[in-house]
């Protein structure tokens, strides 16, 4: 089988993933996309507003509800630590010895790959599955990379779980921008609060 994984900080997971996840899965004839939330990304240590491990892997579970060909693993979350893929590539790898395994980066971590921690140790063990985000010049990705890197075309959606964090802080709406199953794991779980939510629930329990 064509295995596709999906790694991130999905921190939370919003409607860019999901397109940009379906797009890769039906543009490198994936049979399978597993998510990964990272425990902590490489790139984004030392962040202090990150949802636990454990909150962010619920958070995809509802947001790939219902996709038979979406899963969820916590591979890295439970591993713990800096999440570096050449680690969890060692570990699929050993459970999924007879199939092939694809790993999905946006364009922009493309043309950095080159930094990620044994970048040719992990295209031994995966095809990276890319597609193009604004500002990243694949240009400049260097050979050795593109060789084993399939190209696929995904909708841009010009959206982050920076903005999305930034409007639950400040009580705004993320309705169409999260699926309504991620919107009420959220507001269950009580996460990405800022001051003005706390107000609010304050005033309305009339505290
Ligand atoms: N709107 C989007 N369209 C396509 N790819 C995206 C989009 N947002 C994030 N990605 C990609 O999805 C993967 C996981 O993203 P990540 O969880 O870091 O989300 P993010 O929205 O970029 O987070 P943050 O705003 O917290 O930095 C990364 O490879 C990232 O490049
Ligand atoms: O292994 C590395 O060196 C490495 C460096 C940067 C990013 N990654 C992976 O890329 C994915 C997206 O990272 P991020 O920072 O957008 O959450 C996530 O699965 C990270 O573990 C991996």
């Amino acid at each position: 089988m064509r295995l596709g994984f999906f790694g991130g900080s999905f921190n939370p997971p919003h409607i860019g993933h999901l397109a940009v996840a379906e797009a890769c899965r039906e543009g490198a004839a994936l049979d399978r996309v597993t998510w990964i939330p990272t425990a902590t990304s490489p790139h984004k240590q030392g962040r202090t507003d990150v949802a636990s491990g454990a909150e962010r892997l619920a958070l995809v579970r509802a947001a790939i509800d219902g996709n038979e060909a979406f899963s969820a693993s916590g591979v890295e979350v439970e591993r713990e630590g800096v999440s570096y893929t050449v680690d969890t590539l060692r570990a699929l790898r050993q459970r999924h010895r007879d199939d092939e395994l694809f790993w999905i980066v946006g364009g922009d971590s493309l043309a950095s790959f080159a930094t990620w921690r044994e970048p040719r140790e992990i295209l031994r063990l995966a095809t990276l599955v890319a597609y193009p985000r604004p500002g990243a010049d694949l240009g400049a990705v260097p050979g050795w990379v593109m060789a084993r890197t399939v190209l696929v075309e995904a909708p841009r959606l010009e959206i982050s779980s920076t903005e999305i964090r930034r409007r639950l802080g400040a009580g705004t709406s993320v309705r169409y921008l999260v699926p309504d199953a991620v919107r009420e794991a959220i507001r269950q779980r009580q996460l990405y609060r800022g001051e003005a939510a706390d107000a609010r629930t304050r005033e309305a329990s009339g505290g």
